[in-house]
C-alpha cells in the first residue's frame, strides 16, 4: 500500500485493502471541521455506497482518498497499482456533472486524461473506443457532447474515468440529477460493468434505494463532522436485477439504512 501521510507505527501492509482511512479528519481554512474522525476500510473488489446527509463531507471523503486535497490528521492510503506507472495514481472519479468539453467529439473528451499523460495518439484513441463500447456508446464516438442525452454524458464521463484502467473508480452522486428511469437503467450497467471489470467502487449517494440497490456495503455517516453511523452489509443472490429492487429483502434492507440515517437528520443519538 501506499502511505499517503506517515506516522511512526502504521506500517502493517494489508494487500487485500484498495484503499483504508484511520482517524482522518478535514478542516477546511475556514475553520469548518467536515470530517471525522473518520475509520475506513474498502477491501479490493468491493463495491461500497457513502450516504449521509448534504454537507457531511461525503465529498471531502473521495477527495481525500483521490489526493485532491490533504487530510487534517490521520492517515489515508490506498493499495500499489499491480502493473505500468499510470495517470490518476489508479484512481477515476466521476462527478455528478459529466463536465465534458463542448467544442470536441465524444472520442476527444474520453481520450482527454490519456493525452494528459502522453499517451501516443493510435493507442489513445483504441483505448477511448473501447472504453465507449464498455459504456454502449460504440457508435457515438464521433458525435458532440450537444448531442447526447444526460445519461449519454453521463455514460461519457464513465468511459473518461475508466480509460486509464483504474483501480478503484470514486462516484461522486453520478446518478443524482438524471430521471428515475435513466438512473435506474445505468443502476443496472454501472453493476454489470463492475462485474466485468472487477474495480473497487466507492459511490456516494443520497438515495437509499440506491446505495442498497448497488453495494455490497452501505457507510452511513453521521451530519456534521461525518463520521460512520453505521456499516450494513448488503447480502443477497447475484448478480442483482430489477427481481431484487422489488424483493422483500431489498425492502428490508432499505428499511435497516434508513433507520441508520434517521439520526442525523432528526438530531436524535443514534440507536
Ligand atoms: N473547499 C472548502 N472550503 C471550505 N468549506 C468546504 C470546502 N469544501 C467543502 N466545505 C464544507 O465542508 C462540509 C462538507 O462538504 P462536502 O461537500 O464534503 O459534503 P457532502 O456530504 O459531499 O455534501 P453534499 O451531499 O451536499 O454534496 C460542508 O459544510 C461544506 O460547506
Amino acid at each position: 500500500m501506499v502511505e499517503r501521510k506517515t506516522s511512526s507505527g502504521v506500517e502493517a501492509s494489508l494487500t487485500a485493502l484498495a484503499v483504508s482511512l484511520r482517524g482522518v479528519t478535514k478542516v477546511y481554512d475556514n475553520g469548518v471541521m467536515a470530517l471525522g474522525p473518520l475509520d475506513l476500510a474498502v477491501r479490493k473488489g468491493e463495491f461500497i455506497s457513502l450516504l449521509g446527509p448534504s454537507g457531511c463531507g461525503k465529498s471531502t471523503a473521495l477527495r481525500l482518498i483521490a489526493e485532491l486535497s490533504a487530510p487534517s490528521s490521520g492517515i489515508v492510503r490506498m493499495a500499489r497499482h499491480e502493473g505500468p506507472a499510470q495517470p490518476g495514481h489508479g484512481i477515476g472519479f466521476v462527478f455528478q456533472e459529466p463536465t465534458l468539453m463542448p467544442w470536441t467529439s465524444v472520442r476527444e473528451n474520453v481520450r482527454l486524461p490519456l493525452k494528459l499523460a502522453g499517451v501516443p495518439k493510435a493507442d489513445a484513441r483504441a483505448r477511448a473506443d473501447e472504453a465507449l463500447a464498455s459504456v454502449g456508446l460504440a457508435d457515438f464516438a464521433d458525435a458532440y457532447p450537444r448531442e447526447l442525452s444526460g445519461g449519454m454524458k453521463m455514460r461519457v464521463s464513465l468511459a473518461r474515468a475508466l480509460v486509464t484502467d483504474p483501480d478503484i473508480l470514486l462516484m461522486d452522486e453520478p446518478f443524482a440529477a438524471l430521471d428515475e428511469i435513466t438512473r435506474f437503467r445505468l443502476n443496472n450497467d454501472l453493476l454489470a460493468l463492475w462485474r466485468a471489470l472487477r474495480k473497487t467502487v466507492i459511490f456516494v449517494t443520497h438515495s437509499v434505494f440506491e446505495s442498497v440497490y448497488l453495494s455490497q456495503r452501505v457507510v452511513v455517516m453521521t451530519a456534521r463532522p461525518g463520521r460512520i453511523q453505521a456499516d450494513i452489509r448488503i447480502e443477497t443472490v447475484e448478480p442483482r436485477t430489477e427481481e431484487f429492487r422489488t424483493s422483500a429483502a431489498y425492502s428490508d434492507y432499505c428499511r435497516k439504512v434508513s433507520a441508520a440515517l434517521a439520526p442525523s437528520y432528526s438530531g436524535q443519538p443514534a440507536l
